[in-house]
């Protein structure tokens, strides 16, 4: 069985979203502080590396992570490449045949150096919302770190995408991955009350 990753490791200096809280794993206690194992911590935004975001993100009244449904992180994927465009709408995607199709995956390769936080990077345009519920589309995943401009603050992206019953995935790693279809196993964490959840994002062949 292939296993393909296409999560972003989380290490100290992982690009972050500007002025969100560091990313940071240190040891609480040593082996030698114990007597018997090491013990880790971790401090980070929910919004670091490959995560999915709940409605709650950006809506007060949208689910959390802990009432999302996990079938749509769990099943067959789409890969397909739309390489370094401004922006992604219902016509960048007219002549793709997604008939039947659950999860997209879409590589844009804009987000060039993975170790900082973009300036810019192919964003989503609103009207490919209803162009991906028309076609049955419940879970839309980017390699960058937002479907909005990241000055945005009416984040028209999210709120059509959520408006529309789809789901996103922010932040894969996708420079490896051809077009083409896969299963998609990208679970958020239990986060009771949460915004969003990191997740190990990976593709099955
Ligand atoms: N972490 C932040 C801090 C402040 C303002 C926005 C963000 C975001 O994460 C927004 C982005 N659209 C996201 O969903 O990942
Ligand atoms: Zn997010
Ligand atoms: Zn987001």
């Amino acid at each position: 069985m292939i296993i393909i990753d296409i999560s972003e490791p989380l290490r100290e200096g992982v690009a972050t979203w500007p002025g969100d809280t560091p990313y940071r794993f240190q040891l609480n206690w040593t082996k030698e502080e114990t007597g018997s194992v090491n013990v880790g911590k971790m401090e980070m935004s929910i919004h670091t590396g490959t995560h999915i975001d709940a409605p709650y993100h950006f809506d007060n009244e949208g689910k959390k992570v802990h009432e999302l449904d996990l079938s749509l992180y769990v099943g067959p994927c789409r890969v397909i490449h739309l390489l370094d465009l401004p922006s992604i709408g219902a016509a960048e995607l007219a002549h793709f045949d997604l008939g039947g199709v659950k999860r997209l995956i879409i590589r844009t390769d804009s987000w060039k150096d993975r170790l900082q936080f973009p300036t810019s990077f192919t964003y989503i345009r609103p009207d490919l919302a209803p162009f991906l519920q028309e076609r049955g589309i419940q879970l839309l995943g980017l390699d960058v770190p937002s479907v909005d401009l990241p000055d945005s603050k009416e984040l028209p992206a999210h709120h059509a995408l959520h408006q529309h019953g789809v789901h996103i995935l922010e932040g894969a790693v996708l420079n490896h991955v051809e077009e083409g279809d896969y299963e998609l196993i990208a679970l958020p964490l239990p986060l009771d009350g949460a915004d969003g959840s990191p997740v190990r994002a990976v593709l099955r062949k």
